[in-house]
């Protein structure tokens, strides 16, 4: 028998006779807007997943006047959140930023709604106190769009994985960054420019710093880390390093290198130089052989592998950011936490129980190349491996660029003849003993710039 398919007007089997979920909305910005959208278009299925209707009781916004997407009723407008989430189920919070989200949070948990949001840079930055709170309230949390958008991950990782034991996460967590280095590669366009175009498509944050900087990025590394070893690391924890610092000329030596620059992240158990097990984690640009499945991640796409001991190496790939995207995760979460309102039960509490330290930056293995200009004399070459030598690490290629060679990025004025450009591509090494050969080149009297030093990863 087939079933009768459930119009969007006609009443949702199972759902009718309970009473409503009711949601509060903190926020009714990029993603805000389309949380409106899935909860009004798709309401009849939304009820029938859950068992009970979801009512939208409000919206809190910071200017009821300002112009919104018709899909939002104004009669549902408010600018006084407060009152709200104290009259809600589930409160959704895409607001942003530190406070007042946090606050909203805590006063929601403490009038016993479960709370949905999509902040990481509050999770990072104070994951514990939220964590804590609807633990002693008994009432869900769940932040699915706060990592890699629409892309399931943070469900993966927190439950789907808990029985098995993680020991990477490695990643393109930032659509932003990933916007703007994929159109400066593509295109040439300049960093500036492509930022601009990735705000105009909603994918930057609404200070793009967070996004150029890293910080983003790191926030999601630290809530990834803390939910694959089942330790608190915070944004703090993160060793961080954006993409403002990335030029164009970067950008075409990747290409001539067979490589491509890609922001970072991530994380990794590993032993420390005491034989403990700790955690270290960091996000920085990195040279990504042309081969590798995260050299394929475009535009504001986003790419995560997890490597778990039992499972092996899964990959997650998806949609990072955006309005629409990002609203899916939320609105999975919203589901997830009326299904408990409705027929009972609670969704995971913060797992910290390994408490693993968290390692230094240096005490990360990693493979550097970095391009220098040189003297074009007979020896040089043999006094830079010698520093290499020297301080441990192993070289796996040196190409010299020939002076003629048509590709050749514009040589400056002070680069005239009788300099050469080094590119040097190391073997795996400890992240101190690579800083120190870099110091250590830059003293040489031979070498006129370091001009570059990018990690690789990926290979
Ligand atoms: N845009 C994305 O692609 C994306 C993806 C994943 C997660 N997020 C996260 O979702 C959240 C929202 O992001 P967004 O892109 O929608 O930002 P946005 O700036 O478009 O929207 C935030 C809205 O909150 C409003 N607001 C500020 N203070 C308020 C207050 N006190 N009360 C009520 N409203 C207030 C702002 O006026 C704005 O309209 C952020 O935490 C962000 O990190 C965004
Ligand atoms: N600004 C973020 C939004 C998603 O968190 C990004 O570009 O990935
Ligand atoms: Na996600």
């Amino acid at each position: 028998m087939t079933a009768e398919p459930v119009s969007p007007t006609s009443p949702a089997p199972g759902a009718t006779d309970r009473p409503a979920v009711r949601v509060a909305l903190l926020g009714c910005g990029v993603v805000g807007s389309e949380v409106v959208r899935l909860l009004t278009t798709q309401a009849s299925d939304l009820a029938a997943r859950v068992g009970a209707p979801l009512e939208l009781v409000g919206v809190a916004v910071r200017d009821v006047d300002a112009p919104r997407d018709p899909v939002v009723d104004r009669a549902l407008l408010t600018a006084d959140a407060e009152a709200l989430v104290a009259k809600a189920d589930v409160v959704v919070e895409v607001v942003g930023g530190i406070e007042p989200a946090r606050g909203l949070l805590l006063r929601a948990i403490e009038h016993g709604a479960a709370v949905v949001t999509a902040n990481k840079a509050l999770l990072a930055e104070d994951g514990p106190t939220l964590y804590q709170a609807a633990d002693a309230a008994a009432v869900d949390l769940y932040f699915e769009a706060a990592v890699a958008g629409a892309i399931p991950l943070v469900r993966p990782v927190r439950e789907s994985l808990t029985g098995d034991r993680v020991h990477r996460v490695l990643g393109i967590v930032n659509g932003t960054t990933n916007y703007v280095l994929d159109r400066m590669a593509t295109d040439g366009l300049e960093l500036a420019d492509a930022v601009a175009e990735a705000q105009a498509l909603g994918y930057a944050e609404a200070d793009p710093t967070a996004d150029v900087e890293g910080f983003d990025a790191a926030a999601k590394a630290a809530i990834l880390a803390s939910l694959a070893f089942h330790t608190r690391v915070s944004i703090d924890d993160v060793d961080r390093q954006g993409i403002m610092q990335i030029t164009a000329d970067d950008v075409a030596w990747a290409a001539r290198t067979g490589h491509v620059i890609k922001l970072l992240a991530i994380a990794d158990r590993r032993t420390g130089e005491d034989g403990a097990e700790g955690v270290q984690v960091r996000v920085h640009p990195a040279l990504v052989p042309l081969s590798h499945p995260l050299a394929g991640v475009r535009g504001a796409f986003n790419a995560v592998f997890v490597e778990a001991d039992a499972a092996g190496e899964l990959m997650f790939y998806g949609r990072g950011a955006g309005g629409a995207p990002t609203a899916s995760a939320v609105l999975g979460d919203v589901v997830s936490a009326a299904r408990h309102r409705v027929h009972g039960g609670r969704g995971p509490a913060e797992s910290w129980y390994a408490a693993l330290p968290v390692l230094p930056a240096e005490s990360a293995r990693t493979r550097y190349q970095v391009r220098l200009d040189v003297d074009d004399r007979p020896g040089v070459l043999a006094h830079v491996s010698a520093v290499l030598a020297e301080h441990g690490v192993s070289i796996e290629a040196v190409r010299q660029t020939p002076a003629d060679a048509p590709a050749e990025p514009a040589v400056e004025a002070d680069d005239a003849p009788g300099v050469a450009r080094l590119v040097i591509t190391t073997h795996e090494a400890p992240e101190a003993a690579l800083a120190a050969t870099v110091a250590a080149i830059r003293d040489l009297d031979a070498v006129r710039e370091v001009v570059s030093v990018l990690r690789v990863e990926g290979a």
